[in-house]
């Protein structure tokens, strides 16, 4: 333990100008259970005894965070640290945050209202470790535990469930027995917390090293509650000789099978969601689930409307849930049609979502796959070397071009342009100017 990590200088003498003033400090919460397991923290937070305005005259630059609970920020160095005084909160009452704070001059006091044992240990570079709660015996144990009666504190605060099964998939923690039990009979509870904390903490699961863990989110019944057109998918059987899992299961292996970045992730847990709802089943017993593609898109909109993502990734991932089933055919005309229709990014993304929708089927089926998407791969980087063309932009002649031959300004200029695209994405020689506008005098009599 604290083998390799040192603490910022700056750290130490914050700690060191409290204590020569009479007050504790301490470095406290995810910083100290990353020290613990040799992990860099990416911020360090401090607890102390000093009220916050006694804070504010001990150090030069500061600025209020959050002075109704007693954090003050403390700049040094161009680095900023969070110093909250110890603190009992209050009564809960909306599931989420106390309605007011008191604060107290006893450390355990403060590391006993925390969520989990493995955040309430506090550390002194003198003094060591301090920790009421044996949260360094469940960091070993590799065990994430509530703090006093889970009930409570999931009570207090209904977010600590989705922190929990967040840990547990970035550290590969395991629940413990109480503390799941806890989670499974509050579940409901998340529906106080909003939209934005849930979607935070569900990009933070879905990007984890562990993202099988996502299951807990299933077995402890939060994803009814948060995603409850993810969660159908678990009760539906696919029966099918492409796939070997339930709907559900088969989300999940998709979502590991594709690369660690948001809008894909995002594109594979929701890439089926309309499943559920268009099972059909044929007189052999094997399912089918025609129509499914365009109902995914639908619910997914919904979904990112609720959790209020962003435009740019939200239209990113629609376009490729709707591509996701697509065949492109293995030639490069087709291939330029597709890049054509939803630009390089999508493209070079949909291959990525076909690979890992193709390796979360049967494992049989995806050995062909990955031929075919290397070869459309292959396609496209010779089209790209020889500067083919597949956009507007890249066709020789441009609007301009066209009513100095005479054509009106209008419909008609956009209408020939995408024309003369298909005709060059057919025979990429012709992507020249002259060639170009002689074809157009030919077609249009001019
Ligand atoms: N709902 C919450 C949120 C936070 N905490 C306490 O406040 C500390 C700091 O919270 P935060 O910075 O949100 O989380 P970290 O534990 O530091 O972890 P991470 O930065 O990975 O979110 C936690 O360690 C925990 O002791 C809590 O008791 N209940």
């Amino acid at each position: 333990m604290l083998k390799n990590i040192a603490i910022p200088e700056e750290v130490v003498e914050i700690i060191s100008t409290l204590n020569e003033n009479g007050y504790e400090g301490y470095i406290v919460g995810g910083c100290v259970r990353d020290l613990l397991m040799d992990r860099t923290p990416q911020d360090w937070d401090l607890t102390t005894s000093a009220k916050p305005e006694d804070v504010k005259k001990l150090f030069k630059k500061t600025y209020d965070t959050g002075i109704a609970h007693g954090t003050v920020t403390v700049i040094l160095n161009n680095k900023h640290f969070e110093i909250t005084t110890y603190r009992i909160e209050g009564i809960y009452e909306d599931h989420r945050r106390p309605k007011e704070v008191t604060f107290t001059n006893d450390l355990e006091e403060d590391l006993s209202r925390r969520d989990f044992t493995m955040n309430a240990i506090a550390y002194h570079p003198k003094e060591g470790f301090i920790d009421p709660t044996g949260g360094i015996e469940d960091i070993k144990r590799k065990s994430i535990r509530c703090v006093g009666n889970p009930h409570k504190r999931f009570e207090e605060d209904a977010l600590r469930m989705l922190r929990g099964i967040r840990f547990s998939s970035q550290l590969d923690f395991t629940i413990e027995e109480n503390t799941l039990e806890a989670i499974k009979t509050n579940a409901h509870l998340i529906a106080y917390i909003s939209a934005e904390r849930i979607k935070e903490e569900l990009d933070k699961i879905l990007l984890a090293s562990y993202t099988n863990k996502f299951m807990l989110l299933h077995e402890t019944r939060i994803l009814k509650f948060i995603l409850p057109e993810v969660d159908k998918c678990f009760t539906v059987e696919q029966n099918h000789p492409h796939h070997v899992d339930n709907v559900g299961i088969h989300t999940l292996k998709a979502l590991e099978a594709v690369d660690k970045i948001l809008t894909l992730r995002w594109t594979m847990l929701l890439h089926d969601i309309g499943k559920p709802e268009h099972k059909t089943t044929d007189e052999k017993g094997i399912n089918h689930f025609r129509g499914h593609v365009e109902k995914s898109v639908e619910l997914a909109e919904k979904i990112m409307l609720r959790l209020r993502f962003d435009k740019k990734s939200m239209n990113h991932i629609l376009k490729l849930i709707k591509w996701h089933d697509s065949r492109i055919k293995e030639d490069k005309q087709s291939v330029k049609e597709v890049l054509y229709h939803i630009g390089e990014e999508a493209f070079l993304d949909l291959l990525k979502v076909q690979a890992a929708d193709a390796i979360a089927q049967n494992p049989a089926y995806y050995q062909g796959k990955e031929d075919k998407l290397k070869n459309l791969y292959k396609m496209y980087e010779e089209i790209k070397a020889k500067n083919e063309c597949f956009t507007l932009k890249d066709l020789a002649v441009n609007g301009q071009d066209l009513i100095k031959t005479g054509i009106k300004e209008g419909k008609q200029i956009g209408e020939i342009l995408e024309y003369l695209l298909k005709l060059v994405i057919e025979n990429p020689e012709l992507n020249e100017k002259e060639t170009l506008l002689s074809r157009v005098k030919e077609k249009y009599s001019l």
